[in-house]
């Protein structure tokens, strides 16, 4: 599959790159496309100028090579820096370094002083340590000047696979990357360092991609829109299933907010279960929503009982108590497609393997940073954290941020990148639990369902923009599922 949303970590990388030379393209001609990618990228910037071309010891030096040799036939003034000596340089990167006929001076900021354009090709996909030295204080200098920069692959000192910065990294204009795009392009910090992201075809056979099979993905409709649960003209609402949602008697607006978006994605029926006090307030709401109160002729565990209320979600507002453990461990028992969300979440937060136990692949976690840190305590770069932790709880774990990541516990993975700042507002992540489970009542898997919710959550928050409140996001959702849907 030519998938064009793989994201290929940066061992992958190495083996698209070892299987393409395998396959007879030499290691000098994607050397030669790379670097013509990157003095495409500097000169539909400006005009021919003078450019600080910053080499590496490696391969992305070897880049650079190639870029100062080129721009330098199109007009430029090239000054090259090297860190490290002429002599180290190893294999393409030495080749690159003799086609080039200018001088070459050591890696200094003054390389810097009148310098219109900067290309980085310090380090890229094999950063193995925080910066130091000259290559520090070079990354700072460049920084510091906020010199319009390039960077190859990726910007030095981010880490490929992490997003991370490793000592220091300058943030770039544009960073022209290779084939596919890695997981550090698009996690924090390393998307902002990347500035805007070119992926440039060198030559690399897409055909590589099936000898990978590569388990991440940028998040977008290409990862589940084939199983999208558009309505079918013959069907009725009972064939769209009937979403519970678990309503406290405390911040009940979180409910409300949740049963909205369910409804809005498509569920056929939706309810709000919650304890008889909280009756009236839930029963004034949303006309179109159900509401069961939870009394001696109905306990939670009745509901469950009912095959047809077939995905619950249980935590935006339900309170952190033994009864909000009870109802999550009862829904679990009855075998329903599950979101675990907020409160349902810290609810188990001193006795987590009472909620692993009971978990399945059918199951959603939906935990922000600080709700991860307390069921999990996992530490690390996002992408391992939400995958050591859908491996640990066996169930698909979506870790919410500007960069959300979707792992299931078989490995796969996708990242989202749409959400605008504006989500960072009280009673979104409610929203985001609603669709969620509105998406898995009507059959989507919780892997499927939380990634397109995701996506959804950030188109409908980009249609709405600054000014959005979580009530604007279902409001929005039915423009964003018509362009879904390819509707006129
Ligand atoms: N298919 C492709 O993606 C292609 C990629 N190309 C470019 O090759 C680099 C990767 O080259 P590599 O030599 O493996 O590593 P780097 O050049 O990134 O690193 C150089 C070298 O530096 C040493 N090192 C690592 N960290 C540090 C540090 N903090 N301080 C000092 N030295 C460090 C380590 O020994 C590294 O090996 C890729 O990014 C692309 O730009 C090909 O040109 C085209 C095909
Ligand atoms: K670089």
């Amino acid at each position: 599959m030519a998938a064009q949303n793989a994201l290929l970590t940066v061992a992958e990388m190495y083996r698209a790159d070892a299987l393409t030379i395998e396959g007879g393209v030499s290691g000098e001609t994607l050397m030669e496309a790379a670097g013509a990618a990157v003095a495409r990228a500097v000169a539909a910037r400006r005009p021919p100028g003078t450019v600080a071309v910053l080499c590496g010891p490696g391969n992305n030096g070897g880049d650079g090579f190639v870029v100062a040799r080129l721009l330098a036939g199109q007009g430029w003034s090239v000054r090259v820096g090297l860190l490290g000596s002429r002599e180290a340089l190893r294999g393409d990167a030495a080749v690159m370094a003799g086609r080039w006929n200018g001088t070459v001076a050591p890696l200094a900021p003054e390389l810097l002083d009148g310098a219109d354009v900067a290309v980085d090709a310090l380090f890229g996909a094999g950063l193995s340590k925080p910066l130091e030295g000259m290559a520090r204080a070079m990354v700072e200098d460049l920084a510091a000047r906020a010199i319009p920069t390039v960077a190859v692959d990726v910007p030095s000192g981010v880490h490929g696979d992490t997003g991370a910065v490793l000592g220091a990294a300058a943030p770039a204009s544009v960073t022209v990357t290779f084939f596919r795009k890695k997981p550090g392009h698009l996690l924090l910090p390393g998307r902002v360092l990347c500035g805007d992201l070119v992926v440039a075809d060198i030559g690399i056979p897409d055909r590589v991609l099936d000898r990978i099979a590569p388990r991440l993905a940028e998040n977008g409709p290409a990862s589940w829109l084939s199983g999208f649960p558009w309505p079918r003209l013959d069907g009725h609402k009972f064939d769209r299933g009937h979403a519970v949602v678990f309503g406290g008697t405390r911040m009940t607006g979180a409910a409300r907010l949740a049963a909205r978006a369910a409804r809005r994605v498509g569920a056929g029926l939706v309810s709000i279960a919650c304890d008889p006090p909280a009756f009236p307030i839930y029963a004034a709401s949303d006309p179109g929503t159900i509401v069961s109160p939870l009394d001696d002729s109905g306990s939670f565990d009745d509901l469950m009982a009912d095959p047809r209320r077939n995905a619950v979600l249980i935590g935006p507002g339900a309170g952190t108590g033994p009864a909000t453990c009870g109802h999550v461990l009862g829904a679990l028992r009855a075998g329903k497609a599950m979101v675990v969300d907020a409160d349902g979440l810290t609810a188990f937060a001193d006795h987590s393997t009472d909620l692993y136990r009971a978990l399945s692949d059918r199951c959603l976690l939906t935990p922000h940073a600080g709700e991860f840190k307390r069921l999990f305590g996992i530490e690390g770069d996002k992408l391992s954290q939400a995958r050591r932790a859908a491996a640990r709880a066996g169930a698909v774990v979506l870790l919410k941020g500007a960069d959300t990541v979707i792992s299931a516990p078989d490995d796969r993975a996708v990242i989202n990148v749409n959400a605008p700042p504006e989500l960072a507002t009280a009673g979104a992540g409610d929203v985001l639990a609603g669709l969620a489970v509105g998406l898995m009542a009507q059959g989507m898997p919780a892997f499927a369902a939380g990634a397109a919710a995701a996506w959804l959550h950030g188109e409908a928050a980009r249609a709405v923009g600054p000014g959005l409140i979580a009530e604007d996001l279902s409001e929005a959702l039915p423009a964003v599922l018509r362009r879904l849907r390819g509707d006129s």
